[in-house]
């Protein structure tokens, strides 16, 4: 095998469980995207340690560059055909209801979820699909797509952005895995049939007197259910990450770079040395706001269990143990529940 490609081995003994810190991060940071896939081993683990400071301590030093491969020609295009689907008429957003469908694929309406259960609904409308190929578990199964004669491109653009998120996602996996001491490939079995959704989300500009009531949001504070999220945002802005001080630090739009958020199939791998992101969005830019995340977890069946250095006897394990798809599977039940009933 060439070396180069040589597979890293874990670290013996080293105890991510003694890693964990209680970030106050003020700033984002902004991690160079350039060498994940170099040839150079060492110069993949330079950028898994900067990922493994940002995930764990919210710091880095880099300067701002993204260097990510997803042209911005295939995100401009499926940005424009988000916003003829929700252009269309409500009747025709409705015949998708994601609430008419049993694996969470389609359109979601406005104030139709409700991410934080303490809040009233959420002011944003959305569009969700996910992996179109095979799949035995209640999760799979074909999206739900608007006439083509009502928008004629936008099945392609929208799986083109899909596949190329996905394929960005396969390549952070491995990152992640050296950031966490483990072999680069210890999530390629677990992601074979890629349990990746992504949604195209709308947010229309709050009226400060009539939506600002502090339970009306653009989206409700919540993590994310899967290991990490890749997230494009336009730069309305409005987007805001919580620190380990309960202080809201603004994730303020770059052009060129996606906000990579940690979610909870990664906390429970890592026994919160990864922890996830608490999240929430209100758009008070007074435009549209649009924005593009994709959530990459792994395969469903497979079990979130806590990895070896990630207990220790001062850190006990701090999760019942489940699927990471039936995990999934509950959350998303748990959003979409108050307005199935309602
Ligand atoms: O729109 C955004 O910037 C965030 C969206 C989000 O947090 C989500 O869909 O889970
Ligand atoms: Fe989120």
């Amino acid at each position: 095998m060439d070396p180069q490609l040589r597979l890293s081995t874990p670290l013996p003994g080293f105890l991510l469980a003694s890693r964990r810190t209680e970030s106050t991060f003020e700033q984002i940071p902004i991690i160079d995207f350039k060498d994940a896939t170099s040839a150079d081993v060492a110069k993949r683990r330079a950028l898994a340690n900067e990922i493994r400071d940002a995930c764990i301590n919210g710091k880095s030093d880099t300067s701002p560059r993204a260097n990510h491969p997803i042209p911005e020609t295939t995100i401009a295009d499926t940005i424009n055909a988000a916003k003829g689907f929700f252009a269309l008429p409500t009747p025709a957003k409705l015949a998708l209801d994601i609430h008419k469908s049993s694996n969470f694929k389609g359109y979601t309406a406005l104030l139709g979820g409700n991410t934080d259960p303490a809040g009233r609904g959420d002011l944003h409308e959305g569009f969700d699909i996910g992996w179109e190929g095979s799949g035995d578990h209640p999760m799979a199964g074909v999206n739900v797509w608007p006439a083509d004669a009502d928008l004629p491109e936008f099945r392609d653009r929208v799986l083109a952005y899909y596949r190329a998120a996905v394929q960005l996602g396969q390549l952070l996996f491995p990152l992640f895995a050296l950031a966490l001491d483990l072999p680069e490939n210890f999530f390629d079995d677990k992601t074979t049939k890629p349990a990746a959704i992504m949604r195209l989300l709308h947010y229309p500009p709050q009226q400060p007197a009539v939506d600002d009531d502090g339970r009306i949001i653009g989206i409700g504070a919540h993590t994310d259910y899967e290991c990490f999220t890749i997230l494009w945002q336009d730069a309305a802005g409005g987007l805001q990450v919580q620190n380990a001080d309960g202080k809201w630090i603004d994730a303020v739009p770059v052009a060129g770079t996606f906000v990579i958020n940690l979610g909870d199939q990664f906390a429970r791998w890592t026994n919160d040395v990864f922890k996830s992101t608490l999240h929430r969005v209100t758009n008070r830019s007074g435009r549209e706001r649009y924005s593009m995340p994709l959530f990459f977890g792994t395969d469903y069946d497979v079990l979130l269990e806590p990895l070896p250095g990630c207990v220790s006897a001062d850190s006990p394990a701090r999760y019942e143990l489940v699927t990471a798809g039936e995990y999934v599977r509950r959350r998303l039940e748990e959003t979409y529940a108050h307005s199935k009933s309602g």
